[in-house]
């Protein structure tokens, strides 16, 4: 279980609805991988005169806790416009808070995601900020009122995997008690568990599964691997040593002279 904002959530794999190849293999790869929370982008879905409204009944239809995100948002101030769209058409406060700052890396833009947290916890939004491994900002996300965070660990879309493994280590190490989900740039099951291995609460992605052969069988493959990375950190894993060191024990050995 994994407490996000006083809710109790069994599955550690959040997954995004976007690039499926239709809503029915979307739908199956939702329930194999047993997750409890969807994301949807309010803009992609209504950009370009798309007929969002369709879309999001059949998302609200799949059992699952929806986390409107603001995807597509390049200020502070189209964030907090589009996640307060968001609370009204699925009726949550719950917000996954992006606010893009550069055209290739879609990273983020750390001081208006700042600024929009502040306006949208003090809204009583609960804000679910996607940001990256800095933890300045982080300690700023915090301050602004934000109980989650969820740093990068590569990329949206780029499927390479964690990049900065020390980043994401301080992170873990310096907010013990805050839930801590790593967000876009996941490609397999074995990045997945990475992260978990190294204390993180869950994992958000969707390129992969989305782009996928089978993109169903995918999400059950990550679901198993977050359960897997979650249960070695669980208990304890062996730091990694320069020398060897000998699996029999040399001590009582028998003596030939
Ligand atoms: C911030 C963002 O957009 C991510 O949540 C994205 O939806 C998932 O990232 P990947 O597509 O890289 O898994």
């Amino acid at each position: 279980m994994i407490s996000l904002y006083g809710s109790e959530i069994g599955s550690r794999l959040l997954l995004g609805t976007a690039r499926y190849p239709s809503p029915a293999v979307l739908e199956q790869s939702v329930r194999r991988s047993g997750t409890e929370i969807v994301t949807v982008s309010l803009r992609r879905e209504t950009a370009g005169g798309k007929a969002g409204g369709a879309f999001f009944e059949m998302i609200k239809s799949l059992g699952v806790r929806v986390l409107p995100n603001t995807a597509g948002c390049h200020s502070a101030s189209e964030a907090v416009l589009t996640a307060r769209m968001a609370r009204e058409l699925f009726d949550t406060d719950w917000i996954k808070l992006e606010v893009i700052g550069h055209h290739d890396t879609l990273q983020p833009d750390v001081f208006a995601l700042v600024e929009a947290a502040r306006i949208l916890c003090a809204d009583g939004f609960k804000v679910f900020p996607y940001t990256t491994d800095d933890l300045v900002v982080a300690e700023r996300l915090l301050e602004a009122g934000c109980q989650v965070l969820m740093p990068w660990c590569a990329p949206i879309g780029s499927a390479i995997g964690p990049v900065n493994i020390m980043a994401l280590k301080a992170m873990r190490a310096h907010f013990p008690d805050v839930p801590l989900i790593v967000d876009a740039g996941i490609g397999r099951p074995s990045h997945a568990a990475m992260v978990m291995e190294l204390g993180y609460d869950a994992v958000l992605l969707n390129t992969a599964v989305a782009g996928a052969g089978d993109p169903a069988a995918m999400a059950e493959a990550f679901a198993k691997a977050i359960d897997a990375g979650r249960g070695a950190w669980l208990a304890g894993l062996l730091e990694p040593r320069d020398l060897a060191v000998p699996s029999t024990p040399v001590i009582g050995k028998a003596v030939f002279s």
